[in-house]
C-alpha cells in the first residue's frame, strides 16, 4: 500500500478506530476483538490501528481492512513499549500489517536502536512507517528519519508533556505547523467536537481507542468518584469572615467556627490549619475571594480593597497539610448549588452578594471557568448608570441599613444584573446567595425577579467549599 494509497481511505473514512484491550481485560482475545473491529467496519470505518500479532493477524484477515500494527513489549533496559525493535517491526509486518506504529519519542531504545534503523528497516520490507510521539521536536525528529506520518500518541505519557484531560489539540495544531507529512490525532479522543476539531485543524485522521473498544476504559471513564472518608473540612474566605465548617461525608454540616478575617495571609492559613488540626478531617475545600488556579491553589488575583494580603496565597496540601481543592467563591457557590438535587443537572448561574459579588455558572456538571480559574465577571460590569454591579450591590459599598434610595437603586441593579445573566448563559436557574442578597430588605423581591434565594441559606459559601472537597468538580 501507498502512502496516497493510505490518504484516499482516510478521505474516504478519517475515523480510524484503534482496536485493543487494557491489560487483564476480558476482552483481550482475538476472536473478541475481531467482532468489535467489525462493528466499526459496518458504521464506516475503513483502517485499523491494532496491537499483537495474534490480534493483527485473525482481524486483518477476518475485516479485510488495512491495519496500522503495532506490538507492545517491554524491555528491563528501556520505557519504549510500542513496538520498541526491530525485532517487534518484523512480527508486525510479518502478520501483514500495511504500517507500523511505533515509539518515536526521545527515549532511549533497548538494544540501543536507532529510529532511523528502524524505519529504514521497515521501509525495506515495503511497509510504512506512522511516528507515535510526544513532542513536536520529536515529531520533527522522526518526519527526518524517514518517518511517513505521525501521530500524537504519546502525547503526555512521557515526561516531556502534561496529560491534557481530553484530546490535546495544541500538541496537533503545532504539530501540523511543524512538519510536512500527514499527522493524526490520537490520544484521549472520545467526544465528536474533539474529532471535528481535530479534523478543522488539518488532521488526516482521528485514531479513537478506548472511547470506542475498551469497555475497561468506558467504564472507568464513567465511574462516579466516591468520597471514603467519614467527615470533610470546609474553608469559606470572604471580605469580612473567615469561616470553618466540618462536614459529613453526605454534606451534613456539623458545626462552625469563623473569626473576623485577619489582617494577614499567614495568619489566614495558620488558623486553618489549626481548625483542621482540632477538627482531625483529612480533606478540605476552600472557597475564597479572589481567583485561584485550580490546579496549583494559588490565588492571584484579588481585589486588594475587598481581600488585603491575599494575592499569592496557596491553599494546597503542601499549605495545608491534607488534600486541599480550592477554588473562587462564585464557583464554589455556584457548585454546592449545582450538586442539590433540586438543582442537579439543570444550568444553574449563581449569584453571590456579599461584600463584594461573585458569580458562577454550572452547566452539564462542569464549572464555565477560565483556564486558571478565572470567573464570569459580573461584578466588574457597568451597570445602566456607569456604576458597577458591585459597586451597586457589594455589602462593602451599601450600609448595613441602607436608605431607601439606596435600596432602590441595588434593587434596580440586581434587576438588571439578572437580565444580564440571563441574556449571557441562558441559565435554568439564577440563585443567590450573601448577605447582601438574603438580607431583610432584598431577599423579598427574589421571587419576583425570577430569582431563587439559595437553601444554604447565609451559609452557601461553606457549603460550597465542602462540595467542592466531596465531590471534585472536573476541571
Ligand atoms: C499511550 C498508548 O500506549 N497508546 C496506545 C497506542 O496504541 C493505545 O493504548 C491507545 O488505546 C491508542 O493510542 C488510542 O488512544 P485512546 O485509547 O486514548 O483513544
Amino acid at each position: 500500500m501507498t502512502l496516497d494509497d493510505l490518504l484516499t481511505l482516510l478521505h474516504g473514512c478519517p475515523l480510524v478506530a484503534s482496536v485493543q484491550a487494557s491489560e487483564g481485560s476480558p476482552v483481550d482475545d482475538p476472536e473478541t476483538l475481531l467482532k468489535l473491529a467489525r462493528a466499526s467496519t459496518l458504521a464506516g470505518v475503513r483502517l485499523l490501528r491494532l496491537q499483537g500479532a495474534r490480534n493483527i493477524r485473525a482481524i486483518r484477515r477476518g475485516t479485510g481492512v488495512p491495519v496500522i500494527g503495532l506490538i507492545k513489549r517491554t524491555y528491563p533496559d528501556s520505557d519504549v513499549y510500542i513496538t520498541p525493535t526491530i525485532w517487534e517491526v518484523d512480527e508486525v509486518i510479518d502478520e501483514g500489517a500495511e504500517v507500523v506504529a511505533l515509539d518515536a519519542t526521545a527515549r532511549h531504545r533497548s538494544g540501543d536502536a536507532l529510529l532511523g534503523d528502524l524505519i529504514a528497516h521497515a521501509h525495506s520490507r515495503e511497509a510504512l512507517v506512522l511516528a507515535d510521539i510526544d513532542t513536536v521536536e520529536n515529531a520533527v525528529a522522526a518526519v527526518a528519519a524517514g518517518a511517513d506520518m505521525v501521530s500524537t500518541t504519546l502525547g503526555g505519557y512521557t515526561s516531556e508533556r502534561a496529560a491534557t484531560t481530553g484530546a490535546d489539540l495544541e500538541l496537533l495544531r503545532q504539530t501540523i505547523a511543524a512538519v510536512t507529512v500527514p499527522v493524526f490525532a490520537e490520544g484521549r479522543y472520545a467526544h465528536r467536537w474533539e474529532i471535528d476539531a481535530a479534523l478543522r485543524i488539518g488532521a488526516a485522521g482521528v485514531i479513537v481507542g478506548g472511547a470506542l473498544n475498551d469497555p475497561v476504559k468506558q467504564t472507568r471513564a464513567l465511574m462516579p468518584v466516591r468520597f471514603e472518608g467519614d467527615k470533610v473540612g470546609a474553608v469559606d474566605i470572604g471580605g469580612t469572615w473567615l469561616r470553618f465548617g466540618t462536614f459529613t461525608s453526605d454534606w451534613k454540616l456539623i458545626e462552625v467556627e469563623r473569626t473576623p478575617n485577619p489582617p494577614k495571609r499567614e495568619e489566614r492559613l495558620q488558623w486553618i490549619r489549626d481548625r483542621i488540626q482540632a477538627s482531625g478531617v483529612h480533606r478540605v475545600g476552600v472557597s475564597t475571594g479572589g481567583i485561584v488556579d485550580p490546579r496549583t491553589g494559588l490565588v492571584w488575583k484579588a481585589k486588594e480593597y475587598l481581600m488585603a494580603d491575599h494575592v499569592g496565597i496557596v491553599f494546597s496540601e503542601e499549605t495545608l497539610g491534607i488534600p486541599t481543592f480550592a477554588i473562587g467563591d462564585g464557583h464554589a457557590t455556584a457548585w454546592g448549588h449545582a450538586n442539590l438535587p433540586r438543582f442537579a443537572g439543570r444550568r444553574v448561574a449563581t449569584l453571590a452578594i456579599g461584600t463584594g459579588l461573585g458569580a458562577g455558572f454550572v452547566q452539564e456538571g462542569k464549572i464555565w471557568a477560565g483556564r486558571r480559574g478565572e470567573y464570569p465577571r459580573v461584578n466588574d460590569l457597568p451597570a445602566p448608570g456607569g456604576k458597577t454591579y458591585e459597586e451597586l450591590l457589594g455589602g462593602i459599598h451599601i450600609t448595613k441599613e441602607p436608605t431607601q434610595e439606596a435600596e432602590a437603586r441595588a434593587i434596580l441593579a440586581l434587576e438588571s444584573a439578572l437580565k444580564a445573566v440571563s441574556d449571557l448563559y441562558f441559565p435554568d436557574d439564577i440563585v443567590i446567595a450573601g448577605s447582601v442578597g438574603l438580607s431583610p430588605w432584598l431577599a423579598p423581591h427574589l421571587h419576583r425577579l425570577g430569582a431563587i434565594p439559595s437553601p444554604f441559606d447565609h451559609d452557601a459559601g461553606l457549603y460550597g467549599a465542602a462540595a467542592v472537597a466531596l465531590f471534585p468538580p472536573p476541571l
